[in-house]
């Protein structure tokens, strides 16, 4: 089969171009996709019995969003996200949902969620390069390892005073919280990568 290339790389750019300058309703719709993919995302999952952080394939659809919505769209998906899930969506990690969960241990990463597609959107966004994958794959390491871990340890250090009376030493912090989690968030940053490898144009014109 003869693939001709220029053709690929032309309707790659045609699709991106017509998701930046879609309507109203196409923006919604897409929003509204992004943060059912991460619900769904959120139902791949293996918890763990001595942290309540849960591994879960939330982190990859949390990078495509930045990927494929852009610096404003992609972490609007996020905040649906959050916000559907407190008012009744049971779609947080293992089919849970409300209040309780939304702001119990794991808060800081969904707030880490909007930050990492904010990141990952404004840079992919800004500068076509980006997208090339020798420069996204570090950028999707510090969006997944410091956009959303920061917020994350820090609340779930917070959470782990308010319900058990002391702060974690770092280093039950860090195996609650980031050491279970390192290679199937590499394993997602790897997809995500190479979704922005396959459907990206890398060029501006
Ligand atoms: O309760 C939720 O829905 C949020 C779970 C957060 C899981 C975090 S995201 C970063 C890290 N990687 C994982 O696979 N799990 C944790």
């Amino acid at each position: 089969m003869n693939i001709n290339l220029d053709t690929y790389y032309t309707k790659r750019k045609n699709v991106f171009d017509r998701i930046h300058n879609s309507n109203n309703i196409e923006k919604t719709a897409m929003v509204v996709l992004m943060a059912c993919l991460t619900g769904i995302m959120a139902q791949i999952i293996i918890p763990l019995p001595w942290s309540p952080v849960p591994i879960t394939g939330q982190t990859f659809a949390v990078l495509v969003s930045g990927l494929i919505l852009g610096k404003k769209l992609g972490p609007l998906s996020q905040i649906l996200y959050f916000v559907l899930g407190i008012i009744g969506i049971n779609w947080f990690g293992g089919a849970t949902g409300g209040l309780e969960i939304a702001f119990g241990s794991n808060f800081g990463y969904f707030i880490g969620f909007i930050f990492a597609s904010m990141f990952i959107g404004y840079l992919t966004e800004k500068y076509a390069k980006s997208r090339k994958l020798r420069n996204i794959i570090p950028l999707m390491v510090i969006a997944n390892f410091i956009c959303i871990y920061v917020p994350g340890l820090i609340i779930l250090a917070i959470w782990f005073n308010v319900t058990q009376g002391a702060y974690p030493d770092i280093i039950s912090l860090l195996v609650m919280g980031l050491i279970p989690f390192i290679i199937g968030d590499i394993v997602k940053i790897i997809g995500a990568s190479a979704i922005s490898k396959a459907l990206l144009p890398k060029t501006v014109n």
